[in-house]
């Protein structure tokens, strides 16, 4: 299966109506020119990440202007997209939604994150929470779903593996100044889980907030198979192999070996 993950910049300069139609051609472009089969967007790339205060202004019904042109982009190229996430107005609140849209323009998931950003503030206080994992099963393989502060959280990913998921799939809007835990947490899972990573970042710099950039793939083994500019918009193409899922955890069965419910004495 070929993937390609784009990097897009979210500079203030840029409206969130503009943005959408440019990211729209671009993966049209990007599908054609390379022969992608998955195209991955990054975490709230209409607003940008940290634009809290947009949130409310930019927030969207799930079937709202992004669906539907993430929908007609995903049949027009013929991929299956994962449009990254928007900020969704729900029901009665407000959700980090993730869609993911089959090559014929259908919505295959969609996945409200589970983890919120901020602590006592931002996105934690702004937006509900998720409480369901999701995966996509498409004709090669499973993807599971998580979004940017769900990778600090390994059980989120155990429990897409015991799902099925060889792929699990990350958009992410992570700030520069903690870009070392980003790469280091996007191999951790793929090592730990013994799947590919598709971790893809924003770029630029939105509401003063330097983005980490750096999109990386991780095979199965924690081989960074392809990594992006730390500064820049860009498109990170690769060719996963997945016979190297089972073939990992062939030769090297560690999740066969996993101890469920030991508990420290006295609990
Ligand atoms: N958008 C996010 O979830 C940011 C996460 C982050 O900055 C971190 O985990 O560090």
């Amino acid at each position: 299966m070929r993937a390609s993950l784009l990097q897009i910049a979210v500079d203030d300069d840029e409206s969130v109506i503009s943005r959408r139609a440019r990211v729209s051609s671009l993966v049209r472009e990007v599908a054609e020119r390379e022969g992608s089969g998955l195209v991955v967007l990054p975490e709230l790339w209409t607003t940008g990440a940290f634009g809290y205060e947009a949130f409310a202004a930019e927030a969207e019904p799930l079937e709202g202007p992004t669906y539907e042109v993430m929908a007609e982009t995903a049949r027009a190229a013929g991929v299956w997209l994962h449009a990254g996430s928007i900020p969704e107005a729900g029901d009665g609140t407000l959700y980090n939604t993730s869609l993911v849209f089959s090559p014929s323009g259908e919505l295959a998931a969609a996945y409200r994150k589970i983890h919120r950003f901020g602590f006592d503030k931002g996105e934690a206080v702004l937006m509900g929470a998720g409480h369901e994992l999701a995966t996509v099963r498409t004709p090669e393989t499973v993807l599971g779903l998580a979004t940017c502060y769900d990778l600090r959280f390994p059980e989120l990913f155990r429990g897409l593996v015991d799902a099925g998921a060889e792929v699990f799939v990350v958009p992410a809007g992570w700030p520069a100044r903690r870009r070392a835990h980003w790469s280091l947490l996007a191999r951790a899972r793929a090592v730990e889980d013994q799947v590919y990573v598709l971790a893809c970042g924003t770029a630029g710099t939105h509401a003063g907030v330097e983005q980490a950039g750096a999109s990386v793939v991780v095979d199965p083994w924690g081989g960074v198979l392809a990594e992006a500019s730390p500064t820049r918009e860009a498109v990170l193409t690769v060719d996963l192999d997945l016979a190297k899922v089972a073939g990992t955890r062939e030769q090297f069965p560690a999740l066969k070996d996993r101890r469920l419910g030991v508990a420290a004495p006295g609990l």
